[in-house]
């Protein structure tokens, strides 16, 4: 606990005074503002009708025997949200995190009424506060689709954390973030202190970030919501528009973990350092599944990255959360939602082809990921990126295309396996606005590189890299 002695009291500063004092839901606090933003002062008569202070309270210390004002607690937290019980886990193997690097903040956790009480109970053993909010929802689908994620319209609700003003600072962060190295730091910094985001630098990402309570901010934000929008849908973006002059704060307070492969070398220098990882995309770590007998997760392909951080999470999930909640609620919570439910189908469907031979002249991967999304396999878009993952990985092999008759060999039948058409290509290629590459060389690919034009299909990842490493060094190039 922070305190502030000596001094008048700002306006702001009584209000949690009066938080502080008024620990008792039934106080109106609001009515009580406009007397004592004015009146109270370091050493000031404490009025009979809030001498409430508590011995419980855990902020303590704010008003002497004679009850009058003694210090003033500035107590600060780091604040959750979680709509259901997914996210709800996730919360709670967040919050075990931030304790297990022995946080001195206080846990907030921000729910929805659709959590269930048996997680309920146990999110309030690991965090001081479990409020319940009401469920604010952009609705803003078209902006959504853009970012293709239907579901981030109820990321507005994180806006309540402005209304928590019994707390001096709180620092948000997402559900889906792992604690890896205490981060109190974070609290030295001012409103609104966060990351870049990975695909637009200039904003931030809103998985983390520096906030001050106040009502009369939660207000504006609501009303700017109403005036201006969000231009992604999401919270990110309406929180980017309100907060132009955000400050920028290292990577390592919320390193999205999907982003390390695509510069190995600064995260191979600086990944050590990471204090929170986030698990940004479609795919939560409680979607992946975990293989009891070799105690650790099978990454979905393309996730195989980021199993070092899962398999931390998962750990601190078997040894602190498994335990405490009933399995039924557990299933329902960890139900495994669309995009893990097409990766099996995929997987229990596609004939892996364990040849050596055959492995080297055909395609590798079984799966073709845009980004995040498993795709349909009988969609066009699978087949147009199936088709440049042929290209890829037959490259990568050091097999080259340029010269073969596509008909007469085996990597080109495969290669050309359900080509799609020109008309196709491009309006996929349309579609994921950016990918313009329907066959790409290494050179084009590193041109593309340089560019820093987004990996949408994981091109560059640290898996095909190798790959195509080791087969340089085999062909002994
Ligand atoms: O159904 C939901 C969806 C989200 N959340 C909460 O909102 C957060 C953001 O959603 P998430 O799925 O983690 O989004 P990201 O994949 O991280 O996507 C990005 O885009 C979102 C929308 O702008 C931002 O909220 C994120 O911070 C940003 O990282 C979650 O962590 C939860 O705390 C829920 O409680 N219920
Ligand atoms: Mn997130």
């Amino acid at each position: 606990m922070a305190s502030k002695t000596g001094t008048e009291l700002s306006p702001t500063a009584c209000v949690y005074h009066l938080h502080l004092l008024c620990g008792m839901p039934s106080i109106n606090i609001s009515c009580s503002l406009d007397v004592h933003v004015s009146t109270h002062k370091l050493g000031a008569v404490i009025p009979e009708s809030y001498k409430l202070v508590s011995e419980r309270n855990r902020c303590g210390g704010v008003g002497d025997t004679c009850g009058r004002v003694k210090s003033i607690a500035v107590s600060q937290a780091y604040v959750t949200l979680a709509t259901n019980d997914g996210y709800a886990i996730g919360a709670l193997v967040l919050g075990h995190s931030l304790r297990s690097n022995n946080t001195t903040k206080d846990l907030v956790i921000m729910i929805a009424p659709a959590v269930s009480e048996a997680i309920k109970s146990m999110l309030e053993s690991v965090f001081n506060k479990v409020i319940i909010v009401d469920v604010l929802d952009s609705r803003d689908s078209a902006h959504l689709s853009l970012l293709k994620r239907p579901e981030l319209g109820v990321t507005f609700t994180k806006l309540h954390c402005w209304t928590l003003t019994q707390y001096s600072k709180c620092v948000f962060l997402d559900a889906d973030m792992l604690c890896v190295q205490n981060p109190d730091d974070l609290f030295s910094h001012p409103e609104l202190t966060a990351v870049c985001d990975i695909g637009w630098p200039d904003c931030f990402n809103s998985g983390m970030f520096v906030l001050v309570p106040s009502v009369d901010t939660y207000g504006k934000l609501l009303q700017h919501a109403e005036t201006s929008g969000s231009f992604d849908g999401g919270d990110q973006g309406l929180l980017n528009s309100y907060f132009p002059n955000w400050q920028r704060v290292s990577f390592i307070y919320n390193m999205v973990a999907s982003a390390t492969y695509t510069y190995l070398p600064a995260y191979k220098q600086f990944g050590a350092n990471a204090k929170l990882v986030h698990f940004l995309g479609a795919l939560k770590p409680w979607q992946h599944r975990y293989d009891a007998g070799s105690g650790s997760v099978h990454t979905a392909p393309g996730y195989e990255h980021l199993a070092p951080y899962l398999n931390s999470w998962w750990a601190l999930y078997n040894r602190l959360v498994k335990p405490g909640v009933p399995e039924m609620d557990l299933q329902r919570a960890l139900e495994v939602k669309s995009p893990v439910e097409e990766v099996k189908e995929i997987e229990d469907q596609v004939k892996v082809n364990d040849s050596e031979e055959e492995h080297e002249n055909t395609c590798a991967s079984d799966h073709v990921y845009n980004g995040d999304e498993v795709m349909d396999e009988s969609s066009v878009s699978y087949r147009v990126l199936r088709n440049l993952e042929c290209h890829y990985e037959c490259v990568s092999n050091g097999i080259d295309l340029s010269n073969k008759d596509r008909s007469g060999n085996k990597e080109s039948e495969n290669l050309d396996m359900a080509a799609p058409t020109e008309s196709e290509v491009q309006e996929v290629a349309q579609q994921l606005s950016g990918l313009s590459v329907a066959h790409e060389s290494l050179q084009e690919g590193q041109a593309r590189w340089e560019r820093g034009e987004p990996d949408y299909l994981g091109r560059d990842s640290f898996a095909n890299i190798q790959a195509y490493i080791d087969s340089k060094i085999k062909n002994g190039k």
